[in-house]
């Protein structure tokens, strides 16, 4: 037996399914988890010693690639200024600053530890600010595991198909509302029979957790209207595409200003991160200026926001970053495509920027209906013959590859070599 099979023997004694996030338990691809011994760049070495091109990039932060000597030098003088004071900090300011500077629209900001602690608290505020319950989220949109957001949701749960995950209260989720992306006529009939009622709506600009699908914006721009038009507080969750498809985030890109926006991920450098912020006005309604209570031991963690802030400096006015991520998912958008036909494989590339999934299905990709559509056993077969030509992919379909600085022409090519062979067996099944 393998090291990883003996950690994975021991961890399943001692946590549930032996992992801490469901979708590491390698389950939808009918495998047991590799464990991590160490990262360096693109790579990722497994502790039987194993290498592999790192398509996860620990779901999106490792922006730079992983053990990057400069944001190493960061964390470790950070270190030695102290862990975590539970008071006030230079950093927590300086970021701050960079992230309202960055974000249009965001005037304020509150730093949390998690993504799910963003968007949890962002709809809080929101609730507070209208007076207002219900609120609106996309199917197969994942915005965390806080209860009101568990509906009809993306990624781990849509895998292990628990949308709606049991220990949620009906009376929670009895306010949360469901409409399809990309199709705003769902939205307008949505709000048209709760007139009134609606706080907020919740949104991945572009879905990372039903794999991507790339954004109407013609809908972007309907729904921002609407929005205005009927008092609902807009949410960007920004959690994966924040400072990744572009320095101001897909807001940037669709030249439109939500209400509030929820980060995390790469606002952390690799360290756990969360921010909700958006217009003052909003803003002014968190404790202790207004009376929507929230609060965070660990919050505004000078190590987090040192690693951030190297981060976010490292990124502002990188536009060469932001094309050379985006031709890399591009290069192998055009590789994998040219060995579908090749090969004969019934698949389709969807590309959004740098965000690359690859569904198993014959119908073009808009949204949730389409995604739900993809042959979930060829993505586990496909995932596992990628494994052993040593390439990690996201261990389910419903997830995003991501792309980071330190990806070789080389490591893309490789790629898209072992992709042409596991299509090749794939096309005699
Ligand atoms: C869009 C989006 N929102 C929220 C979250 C929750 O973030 P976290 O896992 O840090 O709680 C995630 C990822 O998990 C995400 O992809
Ligand atoms: N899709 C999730 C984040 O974007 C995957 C991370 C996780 O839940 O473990």
């Amino acid at each position: 037996m393998n090291k990883s099979n003996e950690l994975f023997e021991k961890a399943v004694k001692v946590i549930p399914g032996g992992v801490n996030s469901p979708v590491r338990a390698f389950g939808s691809v009918n495998m047991n988890p590799i464990f991590i011994r160490n990262a360096k760049g693109s790579y990722i070495y497994d502790v039987d010693g194993k290498k592999y091109i790192d398509y996860i990039s620990s779901w999106g932060p490792m922006i730079f690639g992983h053990c990057d000597e400069e944001l190493n030098k960061v964390a470790i003088n950070a270190l030695e200024k102290g862990v975590s004071y539970g008071v006030p900090s230079d950093v927590e300011v300086e970021m701050a600053e960079i992230i309202t500077q960055a974000y249009k629209g965001c005037e304020m900001v509150r730093m949390v530890n998690s993504g799910t602690e963003a968007t949890m608290s962002a709809i809080r505020v929101a609730r507070g600010y209208t007076g207002k319950d219900k609120i609106i989220k996309f199917e197969g949109c994942y915005h965390g595991h806080s209860d009101c957001l568990l509906v009809k949701s993306g990624s781990g749960t849509l895998t292990f198909n628990v949308q709606t995950s049991p220990g949620v209260p009906v009376d929670t989720v009895k306010h949360t509302l469901v409409c399809e992306y990309n199709n705003i006529d769902s939205v307008k009939e949505t709000i048209e029979k709760n007139k009134g009622e609606i706080a907020c709506i919740i949104i991945e600009p572009v879905p990372g957790n039903m794999g991507v699908v790339a954004p109407n914006i013609e809908f972007m721009r309907e729904l921002r209207k609407i929005t205005e038009d009927n008092n609902i507080v807009l949410i960007y969750d920004e959690v994966i595409t924040g400072f990744r498809l572009s320095y101001g985030g897909a807001a940037e890109l669709f030249d439109i200003v939500p209400d509030m926006v929820c980060f995390g991920k790469i606002i952390g450098g690799g360290l756990p991160v969360g921010a909700y912020g958006g217009k003052s006005e909003i803003m002014s309604m968190v404790s202790p200026v207004g009376k929507v209570y929230q609060a965070g031991t660990l919050s505004g963690n000078p190590l987090a926001m040192s690693m951030g802030i190297a981060v976010l400096n490292r990124l502002k006015n990188n536009q060469k970053l932001y094309i050379e991520l985006e031709n890399k998912a591009k290069k192998l958008e055009e590789g994998f495509k040219s060995n579908i036909e090749l090969s004969g494989v019934k698949a389709v590339v969807s590309r959004y920027k740098s965000m690359l999934s690859l569904f198993f299905t014959d119908r073009e990709v808009n949204g949730y209906s389409d995604v739900v559509t993809s042959d979930t056993e060829k993505y586990a077969k496909y995932f596992q013959s990628m494994l052993k030509s040593e390439i990690l992919l996201p261990p389910a379909q419903y997830e995003v590859m991501f792309m980071n600085a330190t990806l070789s022409d080389k490591d893309i090519e490789y790629t898209i070599k072992a992709n042409l062979k596991a299509f090749m067996e794939l096309s005699k099944y």
